[in-house]
């Protein structure tokens, strides 16, 4: 397809979003009895309706043309082919080997033209990870005294530490084999507030690092060493460590046995690695099962993506939702409200999974995009979320798109519990469709006896706009398998956006300058440091703490 193409198809988005009643949800209901059996799909285990937005027959044909335009599924191929789709670090993108069998054949090429095969690597550490994992279980595996491991703590930042603490809270119970424990700020007021929960003789620690270098995991590393050696001793410490990381000359300066040591490649991006040694922390808290079951959901998901039809392929259909939303309607912002409290973390996971992503300003080739990209992403789960930001989404001035997770049955005994939940969870999503009129808020009042004067004060602030859009992905049962398939749903789902608007999903160049800038800025805050060239304010502030931590020296 030609650059032609690919705008009179981003045009015809463009111009079908001009249209007066482009974002009128409720009037396509009231036109439409079959609304939602038009506009919802089943892939694997998942149900995804999509009614609720005012995505009609026409631009859904007019997304899928786009996505024909911008070659979305060649693009696809090519990232399953192993291709250096992460053109500005020169890397393939992977993640699906890591949750597929040797025998699926992914290969990963190399910058410098070699080829290699990414399924031998990936059974090879599973294999390892998994001997780990059951030995420590059985006890085989022990701490320094001779006592059975009970906690794991994870050392790691970002994508070493948002999918695999998403993750095990979703799937930990009580009954499952370990504790698991997350340490990811530099502020080591999140030490403080775990270290009295821990037994050293009982504690495993993951460094869990793709580089190894990233500046908040190993300080809070060595905080964590030098607790293990105060009380285990050197040489007993070593026996507490596992290293995740594709860094294997920085584990073993450390000081991890090799043998703790579980590698993986370039090819897998730190928020796509929770399927590898990163999820070591999953697979030791949760289960070897538990976590084999997450990969294997994946990779129903992987398949379907890898073959389902445009029209019914989830991951498209929810990124070209967000692409009518967000350069259609011109929304750039973007809520997830898991109605299940196990996916308590999914939203922050996905903040980086799609922001770190699709935080992107030009195209692959280096030319600036041409259209707004990665919306802003948060959320909370329900009902919290409710009694917090959604006042904003149903009567703030801008529509925010929000996809509802909702789980038709739990893993608890409290039915009555999981029937409110749900009942709201789908009011939420009713409430932002349907809105509220004057005439039915001033019918209300009237009828509860308020006086006409307060009918009209109150009238403006207590109406609902309405017709705002939401997506809901509706699951039978959440767990391991189902999970799997939820967080492959949403990372394809990136993948696809990134493809829209051509650029790089899987490089972070933005976060770089604040690292560098941290680093000059370290020891100009020590009391003798002397401070270098800024600009008024960063002077102005680091002057500052320096005088407030001299007072209280
Ligand atoms: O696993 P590492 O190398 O410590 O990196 C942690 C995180 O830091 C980043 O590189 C930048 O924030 C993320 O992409 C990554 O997940």
């Amino acid at each position: 397809m030609t650059p032609d193409a690919r705008n009179a198809a981003w045009g015809k988005i463009t111009s079908l979003a001009a249209r007066p009643d482009a974002g009128a949800i409720r009037a396509l209901f009231a036109a439409d009895p079959k609304r939602f059996s038009r506009f919802h799909r089943q892939g694997c285990d998942i149900l995804m309706d999509f009614s609720k937005t005012s995505i009609t027959e026409d631009v859904l044909k007019a997304l899928l043309d786009l996505a024909e335009a911008c070659q979305v599924m060649p693009k696809r191929d090519a990232m399953a082919a192993g291709e250096l789709v992460n053109c500005t670090e020169g890397r393939a993108v992977l993640h699906m080997a890591l949750r597929a069998p040797r025998s699926a054949g992914f290969k990963a090429k190399h910058a410098d033209g070699s080829v290699e095969d990414a399924g031998a690597s990936v059974e090879e550490t599973l294999a390892a990870m998994e001997r780990f994992t059951r030995a420590i279980h059985t006890g085989d595996i022990r701490g320094a005294t001779g006592e059975t491991f009970t906690d794991v703590i994870n050392i790691g930042i970002g994508g070493s530490d948002l999918g695999p603490f998403m993750a095990g809270r979703a799937l930990w119970t009580v009954r499952s084999p370990m504790r698991p424990l997350f340490l990811a700020n530099a502020d080591a007021h999140n030490w403080e507030a775990i270290r009295p929960r821990l037994n050293p003789h009982r504690t495993l620690m993951l460094v869990a690092s793709k580089t190894f270098t990233t500046a908040e995991t190993m300080a809070n590393a060595h905080v964590v060493r030098g607790w293990l050696e105060r009380n285990l001793g050197e040489m007993g410490a070593r026996r507490h460590m596992a290293a995740l990381s594709t860094n294997l000359e920085a584990t073993a300066a450390f000081g991890v046995p090799s043998d703790r040591v579980f590698g993986f490649r370039d090819w897998v991006g730190g928020r796509f690695s929770l399927w590898s040694a990163i999820g070591l922390s999953i697979a030791l808290s949760c289960g070897w099962n538990a976590f084999r079951q997450l990969l294997d959901g994946a990779r129903v998901m992987d398949e379907h993506f890898l073959s389902a039809a445009p029209d019914r392929n989830l991951p498209l259909l929810l990124a070209l939702i967000t692409a009518w939303h967000v350069n259609g309607l011109g929304l750039k912002a973007h809520a997830v409200l898991p109605y299940d409290h196990r996916l308590s973390r999914f939203p922050a996971h996905l903040q980086q999974l799609e922001m770190e992503s699709l935080g992107k300003r030009v195209t692959v080739s280096g030319e600036p995009v041409g259209r707004e990209t990665g919306p802003v992403i948060f959320g909370e789960p329900g009902t919290n979320a409710q009694h917090s930001f959604m006042q904003l989404l149903h009567q703030g001035t801008t529509p925010v798109p929000a996809d509802f997770v909702l789980v038709a049955n739990p893993d608890h005994p409290y039915a009555e519990n999981h029937r409110l939940l749900l009942s709201n969870g789908l009011a939420q999503a009713e409430a932002l469709l349907r809105g509220r009129g004057p005439e039915e808020v001033a019918a209300e009042m009237r009828r509860a006896g308020k006086p006409e004067a307060e009918v009209e004060r109150l009238l403006p602030h207590r109406v609902f706009p309405g017709d705002r859009p939401s997506t809901t992905l509706l699951l039978d049962r959440l767990d391991a398998f189902t999970l799997g398939q939820l967080i492959a749903l949403y990372e394809h789902k990136v993948f696809c956006l990134g493809a829209l608007w051509d650029i790089d999903a899987f490089d972070q160049w933005g976060v770089e300058l604040g690292k560098q800038l941290a680093g000059s800025i370290l020891p100009e805050l020590a009391p003798a440091g002397s401070i270098g060239e800024h600009d008024a304010s960063t002077t102005g502030l680091i002057s500052r703490i320096r005088e407030l931590q001299a007072l209280k020296a």
